[in-house]
């Protein structure tokens, strides 16, 4: 399994991370039969799998319960767990708490956080001190969709852009171990590639990043309502899903499934010696 050192050489040799989220067993299999570097237990996971309209719902219970799935499923793969909305905010001391459950209950690699708050940078840096490597997250930080004023680009003008480049540095200053970039410029997001140490992973912010992150089921079109215009997606699974669906309930309603070769039988010799009760 790739590890923090490994992503670090990998920025310094312009080597790309790739990264996607995985929710359950079969998408961490296949992400780790793609030689996906890293998976992302994503709070995306409400949205996408969940059919909630946010991923404010979410709770620990949910992501530890995803996590030990996609674990058993990608046994050699670095994985990230998010932590959830409002599982890092109320005190220090909660904080650190939810931090442990997470990371000792899922057998995780590391835990991302959203944002950097002052808060946010000192549980950072004690979960670093305590040994849970963290992966930060700017920009568009989903959790404060209702703050932010809904799925926006941000960093587009000078104060918001210094802002974000202010958080990246104290980010890694806090000892995170990689930053996601949601959802900014692609030139902010090479300004904060080239001053840091650490490798940033984008989304929907431009190629300059050192990695790259997606949703699962938007790379591969499952069951998504509407794709981000900053999503490409690689193949489209919604199509042979139905499809298949379609069949197998035209084959049931004729009778042709399930035909002889999908069927047990018993010897005739036993058959004939059944006895009908009264
Ligand atoms: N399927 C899915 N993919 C994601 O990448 C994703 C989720 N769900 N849920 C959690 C967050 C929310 N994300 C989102 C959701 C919507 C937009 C969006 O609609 N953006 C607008 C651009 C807005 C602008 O121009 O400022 C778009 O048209 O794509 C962006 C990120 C990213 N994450
Ligand atoms: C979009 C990525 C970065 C994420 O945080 C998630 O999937 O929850
Ligand atoms: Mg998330």
């Amino acid at each position: 399994m790739k590890n923090r050192m490994d992503f670090l050489k990998m920025k310094d040799n312009g080597e790309k991370i790739t990264m996607v989220t995985a929710y359950d067993y079969p998408s961490a299999k296949m992400s780790e039969q793609a030689n996906i570097d890293m998976i992302l237990v994503g709070d995306s996971l409400g949205m996408v799998v969940l059919g909630y309209d946010s991923t404010i719902k979410v709770t620990m219970d949910d992501m530890i319960h995803h996590a030990k799935a996609v674990k058993r499923g990608a046994t050699n793969t670095f994985i990230v767990v998010d932590m959830p909305f409002m599982s890092y905010h109320v005190s220090l001391a909660d904080s650190l708490y939810n931090a442990k459950r997470l990371f000792q209950e899922t057998s995780a690699n590391a835990l991302k956080i959203e944002g950097a708050s002052e808060e946010v940078l000192t549980l950072t840096s004690r979960l670093t001190a305590a040994g849970i490597p963290v992966v930060a997250h700017i920009g568009l930080t989903p959790q404060s969709v209702n703050v932010l004023g809904g799925y926006r680009i941000q960093g587009k003008d000078k104060e918001t852009a210094e802002q974000l480049i202010r958080e990246a540095k104290a980010i890694q200053n806090s000892g995170a171990i990689a930053l996601v970039l949601e959802c900014v410029p692609m030139e902010l997001a090479q300004i904060i590639t080239n001053e840091l140490d650490i490798p940033t992973i984008g989304i929907g912010a431009g190629n300059h990043c050192d990695g790259q992150v997606l949703v699962y089921h938007d790379v591969v079109n499952y069951g998504v309502d509407r794709l981000p215009k900053f999503v490409k997606a690689y193949t489209d699974i919604n199509n042979s899903i139905v499809n298949g669906l379609q069949v197998y309930v035209n084959e049931v309603k004729e009778g042709t499934f399930p035909d002889e070769s999908h069927s047990f039988s018993m010897s005739p010799n036993v058959l004939s010696e059944i006895k009908l009760g009264d």
